[in-house]
């Protein structure tokens, strides 16, 4: 049974995926206090979250038995990323689902500025009516610089084009040709903080994007400017913000996000031109719902094997292109395994080649199989996955290379993995061939034909009278049978290998013996 706990208020018609799961347990205890999260933890394969649960370091650490960390939502600032990856395990969002109620918000925000509705109607409510405070100005004709052009910018634009707004958008990772197809005009930082009536912030809070609206910014703004963050709080200097609504430079602000949250000692909550709203952008029936489904599949995926496709810490692959790549990802982490035990030394390089038709597929999940099957022989198969493998090997100072090339060397697709240690130099290759399935094809230069599969028995040996015959002799008083074997040699009385099949695990003393033998210089024993 997989236990998964959900540690936020994440709508629960969403979670039914989960919550029907026969074999999944789903504990819903949100508004949990760090210390408990932390000590219960330990006992759950999934965590849910949305942004008020502190996914630290620390709470990593002490979950031991976590797989995979879901965010019913979009922005990630709240789990340590770089922990969770290190750890092997997978974060999850659900990227698509808030993007209209948060676009809508903006918008609302936007509208809220212009006509001052928030604080006329708080004042009528109090009794005052004052028609002369509240003038307002119009969208109409005015310039809405939008920071972030990804999934809510662009929707915020489509919206604010209907009110005939001039949209100046600036998002570095953009290119004209998008910007062009969304009907908008790409510039620069500057040219948005120069030239914008209305400001809005769409973008994710990094460390290029924290304090992006400082006093630098503020001071360049047109007098009277309007700004409103639905995204992140620390995007804009709160403490700058106060000086600039003081001194009139933004004539009205429009908060969602903040730099600690709640901002309850914040003065701009007091502020008459600042509008606030609690985090609403994603509260909506709609969005909490679209979330919690988008996440719940996800999660369920990723714990049947299953194809997903909005991890942010490894590669998405879409089921059309799993369909393609799976067959190869065994093989892929056969030949990690392989080559990893039967190779003396400290790894110092990686190289994989892919050939012929493989070249062209998504290969970063094989090479991220390969360095697992790699990895895992140094440092146990609990350690390792497809999460943390490249980042493991980037710790260890292992150099990984990956080559693509269209020549086929006579097999339409072709996976060779070099290893080279402080000691020596190996490589492996292996196919899938139609209809047949996976095969190694070639051990160091000799052609061979194995199915990786099983037990496996590998000598380096001189190329002599006898010396199979010895082998058989010591694996048959040990009672093994040989089911297949392969011999190769690069010339007669030259080097030569030899890749016994072997029907059941061998002990180290077998092998030992097998090592004895005159002639060979190397013994391997290879599970795979
Ligand atoms: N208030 C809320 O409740 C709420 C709800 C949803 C999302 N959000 C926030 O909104 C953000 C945007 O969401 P989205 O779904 O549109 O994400 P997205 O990834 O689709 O778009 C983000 C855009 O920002 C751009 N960007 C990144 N760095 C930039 C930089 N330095 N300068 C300019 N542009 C940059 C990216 O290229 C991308 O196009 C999220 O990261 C999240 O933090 C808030
Ligand atoms: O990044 C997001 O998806 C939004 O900030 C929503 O956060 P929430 O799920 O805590 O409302």
């Amino acid at each position: 049974m997989q236990k998964i706990l959900v540690s936020d208020t994440i709508s629960e018609i969403g979670l039914k995926k989960l919550l029907e799961a026969k074999d999944i347990q789903v504990d819903i205890k949100p508004d949990l206090h760090t210390d408990e999260l932390k000590n219960i933890i330990g006992q759950y394969q999934g965590l849910l979250v949305r942004s008020q649960t502190k996914v630290t370091r620390d709470i990593i650490k002490a979950a031991k038995n976590l797989l995979v960390i879901g965010r019913a939502g979009v922005g990630i600032d709240n789990i340590d990323i770089k922990a969770a990856s290190e750890q092997g395990i997978a974060v999850i969002n659900a990227p698509d689902g808030n993007t209209i109620s948060t676009a809508e918000l903006s918008f609302a925000m936007i509208m809220s500025m212009a006509r001052w509705i928030p604080q006329s109607h708080s004042d009528l409510k109090q009794g005052i009516w004052n028609r002369k405070k509240y003038v307002g100005v119009e969208l109409n004709n005015k310039v809405l610089g939008i920071i972030g052009m990804g999934r809510i910018g662009s929707e915020v634009a489509k919206r604010a084009k209907a009110f005939h707004m001039h949209i100046l958008a600036y998002d570095p990772y953009i290119t004209q040709e998008r910007a062009k197809q969304l009907g908008i005009h790409l510039g620069t930082i500057d040219e948005i903080f120069t030239q914008a009536d209305f400001i809005t912030i769409h973008t994710p809070l990094t460390k290029d994007t924290k304090y992006l609206i400082d006093e630098k910014a503020f001071s360049m703004m047109k007098k009277g400017v309007r700004l409103a963050n639905c995204a992140r709080g620390g995007i804009i200097k709160e403490e700058a913000l106060m000086k600039a609504l003081d001194e009139g430079v933004v004539e009205v602000a429009a908060l969602d996000v903040y730099e600690k949250e709640p901002p309850l000692d914040s003065p701009l909550l007091k502020h008459p031109k600042v509008i606030t709203t609690p985090h609403l952008g994603a509260s909506t029936q709609e969005a909490q719902l679209n979330v919690a489904i988008d996440v719940a599949q996800e999660i369920y995926h990723y714990l049947k094997n299953l194809p997903f496709k909005n991890a942010v810490n490894m590669p998405a692959l879409s089921p059309e292109i799993l369909h393609h790549i799976r067959p190869f990802i065994s093989l892929a982490e056969k030949l990690g395994v392989f080559i990893s035990s039967i190779i003396l030394g400290a790894i110092e390089k990686i190289e994989i080649h892919y050939s012929g038709n493989i070249a062209d597929q998504e290969i970063n999940i094989l090479t991220r199989n390969i360095l697992k099957g790699i990895l895992r022989q140094h440092l146990g198969v609990a350690e390792v996955n497809d999460v943390n493998a490249p980042l493991l090997a980037k710790k260890r100072d292992i150099e990984v290379l990956e080559i693509r090339s269209s020549k086929t060397h006579g097999f339409t697709n072709l996976i060779t993995v070099k290893l080279k240690t402080n000691i020596e130099e190996k490589f492996i290759s292996g196919t899938l061939l139609n209809g047949y399935g996976p095969r190694f094809v070639n051990f160091n230069g000799f052609t061979i034909d194995i199915l990786p599969e099983g037990h496996l028995i590998i000598t380096d040996h001189i190329d002599k009278p006898g010396i199979v015959g010895k082998f058989g002799t010591i694996l048959g008083k040990a009672n093994i049978n040989i089911g297949t074997m392969q011999v190769g040699r690069n010339r007669a009385g030259g080097n030569a290998i030899a890749f016994l099949g072997i029907d059941r695990e061998v002990e180290a003393s077998i092998i030992e013996q097998l090592n004895q033998v005159e002639n060979v210089n190397d013994t391997f024993y290879v599970e795979l």
